[in-house]
């Protein structure tokens, strides 16, 4: 039986080590994969696929995608959920000629992926580690080098919550726990991988040698370290980008739970699933990606440290009052590029000359930046200004090294400037110029021989040579080497000719290398200043990030918010920001907002559909967010106590892939919110109860009132909508219960919705003149005004029976008091009456009845 060959050989074994990735094997200038990957592959990613012989007389089938292109085809093959192993050829001088030697070089998952365009929002892979019933979770951006990590305890709720916010493309799990995988399966469609975690010493080894980390527990040592680990085996670089370190507790920023955070649209609308007609729309007019990058992740995780949120807030204000100086420095954020991603193809090196010459053309603005910065007095802009290191070495290295024009690809030459090294010059001088470099070297001997006729010739046997005549041996000089003797004449070549040949002929190809040569090197030294780098790139993130808050606060009429550690939030003339956009400033009608922790604890608001009850609702949530945000918000005046966390119940939300009615979602947050609402909470209740019958619905949205609205259950501050207006009465039962209600004009069978929140009640939903305005067919609402009348004479008479029920009970227990004769016979009866199902002319023939016994009772009594 015949052998594999070796390159198949080869193959097979490292394919043993990958077998779960598509194997891009290098072979040249393509990748190609054989067998199964082949097969996947050209089906994927529709290329042809062919047979490659084996050597055992078996033929494997094979197709490949050029080097230069397979960027786009591994990006297909990620997006579509497969894994790939990057094997290339290594060059290993002390290798027999003709072996060659292959590794893997990298594994590229959906998580360590990296698109070259950066057009993918984040790069996020999480590592989850369980220990007990905490949960340690660590992010990383790999295309930025940013770490944080939190530890969770005991609430799988608020990991999957924390989770979420990052939006990771991969989340990593020990292959040991299957009942945290079947809990992130169920919440998330990222890809999951299980791996084998390391142990804890490994881990803390690997965070000293990785990052200069301190303070953090074994659980939280846990997970960071599986993280690295994971890079390290995958991704084989060095990892001295990631430095930006960040241990943080979830418990030190205003907490907005998943569907809160959906029912505001923070991030994204959700009719559209984009950023547009989001808040984070609204928010982000930064200039570079850094700045949207931040101002996002201040939106996830708002503040509650009051000290900090108006440090920023000082910082906008001051911006938003220089408006010039605001310009300017927005005209200089605009050329300033992704550094943070920048720094991250350092780490990768798969910088170019171009990702220098866009870092040059980035760092050339900071001086401007930082003196524009010195203008500034608020303590935030001042540590800015101080912080901003302007990093002139960088600039001057790469400006006095990189060609302006240099082409991306490395190996094309044409990077290096003219001036940078004297060999690259002399190299390009002998490229360019080797016939002029002859003219002169055959001047030079001339000069130096006394020789006149001294020519410099070439030919295929030895190359350039002098020819010297006859009449002229005498003055030969004797380091000319004599290599052919012609009838009147002898050649020569001497050592500089034969280097100047050398030169000649390779100058080419020596200066490619040369050149890639002293990129690597201004690379690794720029490498070494990465700490640096990406300091200041944090920098611009903030600057942006204010700036961006001063823009919009001037073009949308924002105010700056008091911020402070009290109860009460008082906005007067508030807006919902992402309303008043898309229908005007002009038309959006304001509102005033009064919330505390007394008597104004919770607002029942009531009103017709369609009113703006959840604008309303919503808009006091978003002001608050951007308030502890750090931003102006849309508001006449607004004084915002520090909330802790924001809840919300909004709208039926179907939960049809997890299997879940409408009612039990909406059920299963409120449970959320009784559970995890304080006192220092913002709940928004939208039509709680409405998922299910009137009576079950209305019980429940008054036992969820009652049980928010009492300080010693919870007593937070909340917003409650509902079209239950029985529920109107609670403001008589419970201090600090308001009622607000939208205000409409009547007029005959049509309504004007005036949008104005008022104080008090509202008794009719206006149901029927909505569904007009939406268009319903006269003949349908005709009947529908019919069937609403008789409904509520059967309300009446319900009412009425209830009325007469309680005077029953009344006038009994008035009675009873007097006397004792036959008074369990009577407590019998009373009980075992059908109260529910009777009319009020039967309670009144009871009443009677009863009546008549009780006075023959009293009669017997007395006698
Ligand atoms: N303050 C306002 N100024 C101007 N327009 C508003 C205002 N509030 C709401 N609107 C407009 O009214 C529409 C309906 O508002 P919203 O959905 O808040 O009503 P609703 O009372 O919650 O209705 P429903 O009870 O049917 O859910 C909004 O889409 C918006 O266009």
């Amino acid at each position: 039986m015949q052998e594999l060959t070796p390159m198949m050989q080869q193959y097979m074994e490292i394919k043993q080590r990958v077998k779960d990735c598509i194997l891009f094997f290098r072979l040249g200038d393509f990748y190609e994969m054989f067998f199964d990957d082949a097969i996947i592959a050209s089906k994927e990613l529709e290329i042809a696929l062919t047979a490659r012989d084996c050597g055992n007389n078996e033929k494997a089938p094979m197709c490949g995608v050029p080097y230069h292109s397979a960027h786009s085809y591994i990006a297909k093959l990620i997006e579509k959920g497969y894994k790939v192993a990057i094997c290339e050829q290594v060059e290993d001088p002390k290798l027999a000629k003709g072996v060659v030697k292959r590794e893997i070089t990298r594994i590229i998952t959906p998580g360590t992926f990296i698109d070259e365009n950066f057009s993918k929002a984040n790069n996020f892979i999480c590592c989850v580690a369980r220990v007990e019933s905490d949960f340690a979770l660590t992010f990383v951006d790999i295309s930025t080098g940013e770490m944080y990590a939190c530890l969770i305890e005991n609430d799988i709720q608020k990991m999957i919550n924390e989770i979420s916010k990052y939006a990771p493309s991969e989340i990593l799990i020990s292959h040991l726990d299957n009942e945290l995988y079947e809990v992130i399966r169920e919440n998330y469609n990222s890809f999951v991988q299980r791996i084998e975690f390391i142990e804890i010493d490994r881990c803390y080894d690997l965070i000293d040698k990785q990052m200069q980390i301190t303070n953090i527990n074994d659980k939280v040592a846990l997970s960071v370290g599986n993280l690295l680990n994971y890079l390290v085996d995958t991704q084989k670089i060095s990892f001295n980008y990631i430095k930006k370190f960040e241990f943080y507790r979830v418990q030190n920023y205003l907490q907005i739970d998943l569907s809160t955070k959906r029912n505001l649209e923070l991030t994204e609308s959700i009719i559209a699933r984009s950023k547009k007609n989001s808040l984070f729309g609204i928010l982000d007019q930064a200039k570079t990606s850094m700045g949207s990058r931040l101002i996002k992740k201040w939106l996830e995780r708002p503040l509650i440290d009051v000290v900090e949120i108006n440090r920023r807030l000082d910082a906008v204000e001051e911006l938003y009052n220089n408006f010039p100086l605001l310009m300017q420095i927005e005209g200089l954020l605009e050329g300033i590029y992704d550094i943070e991603r920048l720094s991250s193809k350092f780490a990768y090196k798969s910088i170019n000359a171009k990702d220098l010459l866009s870092l040059k053309k980035s760092i050339e603005v900071l001086p401007r930046l930082k003196e524009l910065l010195g203008e500034f007095k608020s303590p935030l802009l001042k540590e800015l200004y101080n912080e901003l290191d302007t990093l002139e070495d960088v600039y001057s290295l790469i400006d006095s090294s990189i060609n302006e024009d240099a082409p991306v690809g490395l190996k094309e030459g044409g990077i290096i400037k003219d001036g940078f090294n004297d060999h690259v010059d002399r190299l390009r001088n002998i490229s360019k110029n080797s016939k002029e470099l002859l003219i002169q070297y055959e001047e030079k001997e001339r000069n130096l021989t006394g020789i006149k006729n001294l020519k410099i010739g070439y030919n295929k046997v030895f190359g350039y040579y002098i020819e010297v005549t006859k009449s002229n041996y005498s003055l030969v000089p004797e380091r000319y080497i004599r290599k052919q003797t012609l009838a009147n004449a002898e050649r020569y070549v001497t050592e500089e000719l034969k280097k100047l040949e050398d030169e000649i002929i390779n100058a080419e190809q020596k200066l490619v290398e040369l050149e890639y040569e002293l990129f690597c090197q201004i690379r690794d030294k720029i490498e070494s200043q990465i700490e640096r780098i990406q300091k200041t790139a944090s920098c611009i993130a903030i600057i942006d990030a204010l700036c961006s808050f001063a823009h919009i606060a001037i073009d949308n009429r924002y105010t700056k918010p008091i911020v402070y550690l009290g109860d009460r939030i008082y906005i007067k003339n508030g807006r919902h920001p992402v309303v008043e956009k898309m229908i005007g400033y002009s038309n959006f009608v304001p509102n005033d907002t009064e919330l505390d922790n007394d008597q104004n604890r919770v607002l029942i608001i009531t009103g017709p559909n369609m009113a703006g009850k959840s604008t309303y609702m919503r808009q006091v949530a978003l002001i608050v967010i951007m308030a502890q945000m750090g931003c102006f918000v849309p508001a006449e005046e607004a004084q915002i106590g520090i909330v802790d966390k924001i809840f919300s119940r909004i709208g039926a939300s179907d939960d049809i892939s997890s299997g879940q009615s409408t009612f039990m979602v909406e059920m299963s947050e409120v449970a959320n919110i009784l559970k995890n609402a304080t006192p220092k909470s913002l709940i928004i209740f939208d039509e709680v109860g409405r998922g299910t019958s009137t009576y079950d619905g209305l019980s429940i949205a008054w036992a969820v009132l009652e049980f928010v609205a009492d300080k010693s259950k919870i007593g937070a501050k909340t917003l409650f909508a509902t079209h239950y207006h029985e529920l109107t009465e609670l403001e008589e039962k419970i201090s600090g219960v308001k009622n607000y209600r939208v205000d409409v004009k009547e007029e005959g069978k049509n309504i004007i919705f005036l949008r104005k929140i008022v104080r008090g009640g509202c008794d009719s939903s206006y149901g029927i003149h909505v569904a007009r305005l939406a268009g319903i067919p006269e003949e349908v609402l005709q009947r529908a005004e019919q069937i609403l009348k008789k409904l509520e004479e059967a309300d009446i008479n319900r009412k009425e029976a209830k009325r007469l029920r309680k005077e029953i009970k009344r006038e009994f227990t008035e009675q009873i008091e007097f006397f004792s004769y036959k008074k369990d016979e009577i407590i019998e009866k009373i009980e075992n009456l059908d109260i529910l199902n009777i009319t009020p002319i039967q309670a009144l023939n009871i009443l009677s009845e009863l009546k008549h016994e009780i006075i023959k009772a009293k009669e017997r009594q007395l006698l």
